[in-house]
């Protein structure tokens, strides 16, 4: 399975309520699933959890039968560099790196960068008039363009995108949508889409609401 997770908990410090009480999941190769939830239902936390940027207090978060829960920092990083990819809302272009250099960032730091995969992601996200430009210079789902290319360069097993769309135009979103989930479907990775927008949802096969800190 490439995700499983098992009666997951998650308590932030500061709060006494739990935020995920007794999550579990599978997830398996080529799935796409989306998750939606209200505001502050814990759905950012679970992607954090099973991106490796956090940990569970209790349960199994297991990427490709890797538990994460016992790793430390370091273990948890070398997982994601190679298996798991994040999009983000924000974008999180480095300012001060081409659009070229964006997109090979990430694949270079994990050792898996392929020239030819670019240039297949470069034309299909239809990004080649603008390698030579700084991200300012972009718009907004051009900026989002860059970032889908510069998750999926290194090929990885597991998509994590997280309201990817969010500052998009209805439009433009379902343009970078349908570019994602083709991108996705291609390399039979697995992909979990966190969105707000119950129509965006309607488009992926599986479908699971976060709510009173379970899944349903
Ligand atoms: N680092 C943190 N420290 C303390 N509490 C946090 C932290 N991150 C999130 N929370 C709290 O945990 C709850 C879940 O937050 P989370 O961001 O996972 O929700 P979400 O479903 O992604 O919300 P949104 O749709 O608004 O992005 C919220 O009540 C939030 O205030």
């Amino acid at each position: 399975m490439l995700l499983s997770l098992r009666d997951v908990i998650k308590t932030y410090p500061a709060s006494s309520a739990a935020v995920l009480r007794g999550v579990s999941l599978d997830l398996g190769r080529g799935e796409m699933l989306a998750l939606t939830g209200e505001s502050g239902s814990g759905k950012s936390t679970l992607l954090h959890l099973i991106g490796g940027l956090d940990t569970a207090d209790e349960g199994v978060v297991a990427v490709d039968g890797i538990d994460l829960t016992p790793l430390d920092d370091a273990g948890r990083a070398a997982i994601r560099r190679g298996k798991v990819g994040v999009i983000f809302q924000q974008f999180n272009l480095i300012p001060s790196l081409t659009v070229a250099a964006n997109i090979a960032f990430q694949a270079r730091l994990a050792s898996r960068h392929d020239k030819e995969r670019d240039e297949g992601l470069i034309d299909r996200l239809g990004l080649r008039e603008h390698l030579h430009k700084y991200p300012e210079q972009l718009s907004g789902g051009q900026q989002q363009r860059v970032a889908i290319a510069r998750t999926l360069a290194p090929q990885p097993d597991l998509v994590l995108a997280d309201e990817p769309t969010g500052n998009l135009d209805e439009a433009t979103a379902d343009t970078v949508l349908t570019v994602l989930q083709d991108l996705v479907a291609q390399t039979g990775a697995g992909l979990i889409l966190v969105t707000h927008s119950q129509r965006l949802a309607a488009r992926l096969p599986r479908r699971l609401h976060l709510q009173g800190g379970r899944l349903a």
